[in-house]
């Protein structure tokens, strides 16, 4: 199965969070479960949180970040009547909204599961509810407006 982030147009691929061409960033991969989405990482100890053994939590934001921005635009595509994995030059959201709730601390050495809702789709735009897993423990939640960019952004 191909990751939404492999579809990415070459010039946005380049993010620290889920960029194929940014060799030294995370490389966050995300893919259809049903009609939602998943991803899943397991963070390096070194981000960790004021307490050992836990999340930093801005690894959980940017997780939750880069998951959004893919799931949005295969759940767009998917509007769209599209499948995201076939299209040559897919659209490219970004995030301009993103409200993390932290629920519990989240633990370190353990796969965390990603996995993004579709709330809609208005236009240019996609609500989704999001939410951070560590086995069947939900660490974190999320909601997340992401926007298209227009094919003449940067
Ligand atoms: C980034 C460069 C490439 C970067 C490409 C790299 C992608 C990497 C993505 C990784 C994930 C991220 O971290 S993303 C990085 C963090 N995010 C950013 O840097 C985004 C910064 N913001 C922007 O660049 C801009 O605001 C855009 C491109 C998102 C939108 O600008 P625009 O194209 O001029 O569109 P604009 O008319 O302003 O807005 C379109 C619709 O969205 C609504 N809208 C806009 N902002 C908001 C908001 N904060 N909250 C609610 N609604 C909003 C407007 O009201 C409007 O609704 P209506 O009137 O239509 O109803």
């Amino acid at each position: 199965m191909k990751a939404f982030q492999d579809c990415y147009p070459m010039k946005y691929a380049h993010c620290y969070g889920c960029g194929r061409e940014n060799a030294m960033g995370l490389q966050l991969k995300s893919y259809w479960n049903g009609v939602d989405t998943q991803a899943h990482f397991t963070p390096g100890m070194q981000y960790s949180g004021g307490v050992p053994g836990h999340v930093y939590g801005g690894m959980i934001a940017s997780l939750l970040d880069c998951h959004g921005t893919a799931s949005a635009a295969a759940f767009a595509c998917r509007e769209r009547g599209k499948d995201m994995t076939q299209e040559a030059n897919p659209a490219r959201f970004v995030t301009v909204s993103l409200s993390v709730n932290f629920k519990r601390p989240t633990p370190q050495g353990v796969e965390l599961c990603m996995r993004a809702q579709l709330l809609g789709v208005e236009g240019r735009k996609v609500r989704m509810s999001l939410c951070l897993l560590a086995g069947d423990q939900v660490c974190a939640t999320a909601d997340m407006l992401a926007i298209e960019l227009l094919p003449e952004a940067p």
